[in-house]
């Protein structure tokens, strides 16, 4: 073509960009490479804030953590085959949370993948993502890169949100396209999640069971969190003045605080409950099915979810109410002002009776002042910090490491709180802290065990790098779950996974011109983490405790299978 006529081309890199761009998608995370090198530069000469990780799990997790806070799905690039074989597991993962999350991969030619020639990094990616995905996608025409990009922010964003992926062979990019028409092309999707509200008379049966409940119970789950009706299931709530819990990344959904929290006597409040509303959390194994010991054998649950197969996952359940949670709730809301139900005081009294027995059983060791710390007198001691700041946000990870954290830190505000999730994963606590940090601009901070940071604490340059807001906390007992952990069958010899209690993770923040703090009381820890917070840079507190703080698998040692041969 002329100059004339190439001035007035443009190509599938540039398309691309525009197509996200329409779609105010202005962030993209990922490990850049052959061939989608130039899409993160055009990207970043476009006005796309490109963050680049240390590895595509990382910028998969930290893009997902950005669609959980925000709604709109975080968005990835990685390279071929082994760059796309690393961002297929934040892709699953953020799919088992049910968080919007778009991971774009460079691929080849499907001829040379078709006739198996051999490719550089030549792999058959698109169906290699479909069992990993919500929706997987691959775009062969210059002319079909707007489509797929409203294709795949509508798949990641309606119905029970999860991971989508993009193909994006090396051809389609270079494809070129007169500008006037590929603009004609761009287009910037209609409500990607619309509003799905349940038959009054759904809402009706569901509120007319409610009625007949002795003992109401609410099961807040982080699809409440991630739908943003914390104004409607506060009002909820306090209107049938019922007592609630809500499952880890609800928290601040209503204030941990907040008097009609039954989480000090979760165990009592499910076993007695006869009535359980469920808004978006799932009957699964963190819910024990909603069947056996931890709940009333005559348990009847409403459960509203946006997925209608989630229904009878597990149990069977007298009120399915199929929907958004927001028109939900403030549907049950409209019936209630109407039809007023309050549940009897006296059962939110025997709740907040045993709570404070509870409270006071276990206060003590959050307040205690021993060394080498625990994890609860290290946890007591930031708890201070986040209870001073409540809008710094949380990234969590590990075993005790976790389940402490969730039990003792209390969250004020909803989606600040970031974890291991539905899967319990571990290496999520730094790429989430990047994710929160980078789309909110808030102090972070990062509380993970040992064990966990190890995941990808590289990352660590990451922050630095972009001197994030991020203030990480290694709670270290010297191994995974504790340092005297020992293997089966050991003699004695101190377990090849024990790592070093004493060791300096704080250096490795240090390295990257951070600020490094060694913490061995409860009170250094308090110091170190509000200065962290306070800097609002790049901070790294590493906390030593007994290498006898913590149990295996945490609070969840129950699902560990018992060897019944040989020696323990
Ligand atoms: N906007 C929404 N409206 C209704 N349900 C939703 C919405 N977004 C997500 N969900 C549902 O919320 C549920 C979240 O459950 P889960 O991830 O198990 O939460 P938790 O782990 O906190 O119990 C999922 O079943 C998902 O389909
Ligand atoms: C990807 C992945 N690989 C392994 C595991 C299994 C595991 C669950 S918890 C954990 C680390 C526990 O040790 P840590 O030191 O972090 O915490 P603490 O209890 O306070 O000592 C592992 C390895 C999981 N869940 N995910
Ligand atoms: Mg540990």
């Amino acid at each position: 073509p002329t100059a004339a006529e190439n001035a007035n081309l443009t190509d599938g890199f540039h398309v691309l960009v525009q197509s996200l761009l329409k779609n105010n998608l202005d962030k993209m995370y990922g490990v850049i490479g052959i061939p989608v090198t130039d899409v993160a530069r055009i990207a970043q000469a476009k006005g796309i804030r490109y963050i680049g990780l240390r590895h595509e799990s990382d910028a998969g997790n930290a893009a997902a953590a950005e669609g959980f806070i925000t709604g709109k799905p975080g968005v990835y690039l990685t390279v071929s085959a082994p760059g796309f074989m690393n961002g297929l597991i934040p892709l699953k993962e953020a799919t088992e949370n049910g968080w919007p999350v778009i991971m774009m991969s460079g691929s080849s030619s499907r001829e040379l993948i078709d006739m198996g020639e051999g490719d550089y990094e030549g792999m058959d990616q698109l169906n290699y993502a479909k069992p990993f995905s919500k929706a997987a996608y691959r775009v062969d025409k210059v002319e079909d890169i707007p489509l797929v990009v409203a294709r795949a922010i509508r798949a990641a964003c309606s119905g029970r949100p999860g991971g989508v992926y993009i193909d994006l062979p090396g051809d389609t990019l270079g494809q070129t396209i007169d500008a006037t028409v590929a603009e004609g092309l761009l287009y910037q999707v209609n409500d990607p999640a619309p509003a799905q509200i349940p038959a009054q008379s759904v809402i009706d049966g569901a509120m007319e069971l409610l009625a007949s409940a002795k003992k109401p119970l609410v099961y807040i789950g982080k699809g409440s969190a991630y739908a943003q009706c914390e104004d409607e299931v506060k009002q909820f709530v306090e209107s049938i003045g019922a007592p609630y819990l809500a499952m880890s990344m609800a928290k601040g959904v209503l204030p941990d605080n907040h008097p009609q929290n039954a989480a000090s006597a979760r165990g009592m409040t499910m076993r007695e409950a006869d009535v359980v509303v469920l808004l978006g959390a799932r009957l699964n194994w963190m819910l024990n099915f909603g069947k056996g010991k931890h709940w009333n054998e005559n348990v009847k649950f409403i459960q509203v979810d946006i997925d209608p197969t989630e229904i009878d996952n597990s149990r069977s359940i007298a009120a399915p109410v199929v929907g958004d949670l927001k028109s939900t709730v403030a549907k049950f809301n409209e019936y209630l002002a109407t039809h007023p139900y309050h549940a009897d005081p006296a059962w939110l009294e025997a709740i907040q009776a045993d709570s404070a027995k509870n409270n006071a059983r276990f206060s003590g060791a959050e307040t205690a002042d021993t060394v080498p710390m625990t994890h609860y007198n290290a946890l007591g001691a930031i708890k201070k910090v986040t209870d001073a700041n409540h809008d710094v946000y949380i990234a969590n990870e590990g075993a005790n490491a976790l389940d402490d954290c969730r039990d003792i830190i209390d969250m004020y505000l909803p989606r600040h709180r970031l974890d291991c999730g539905t899967w319990g994963v571990m290496g999520v606590g730094l790429p989430y802290a990047i994710g929160a940090a980078v789309t909110t601009g808030k102090p972070v901070i990062s509380i993970h065990g040992d064990s966990a940071f190890g995941f990808d604490g590289m990352e660590v340059e990451t922050i630095c790098r972009y001197q994030l807001p991020v203030t990480v906390v290694v709670l270290n007992n010297g191994g995974i779950y504790r340092g005297d952990f020992k293997n089966l069958g050991d003699d004695g010899d101190p377990s090849p996974l024990t790592l070093s209690a004493c060791a300096h993770y704080e250096k490795l923040m240090e390295a990257f011109g951070g600020t490094g703090y060694y913490a061995t009381t409860p009170t250094e820890v308090e110091k170190y983490v509000a200065a962290g917070v306070a800097s609002g840079k790049p901070t790294m507190v590493c906390c030593e405790l007994s290498i006898h703080a913590g149990k295996e698998s945490g609070h969840i040692t129950y699902l560990n299978p018992q060897p019944v041969t040989g020696p323990l």
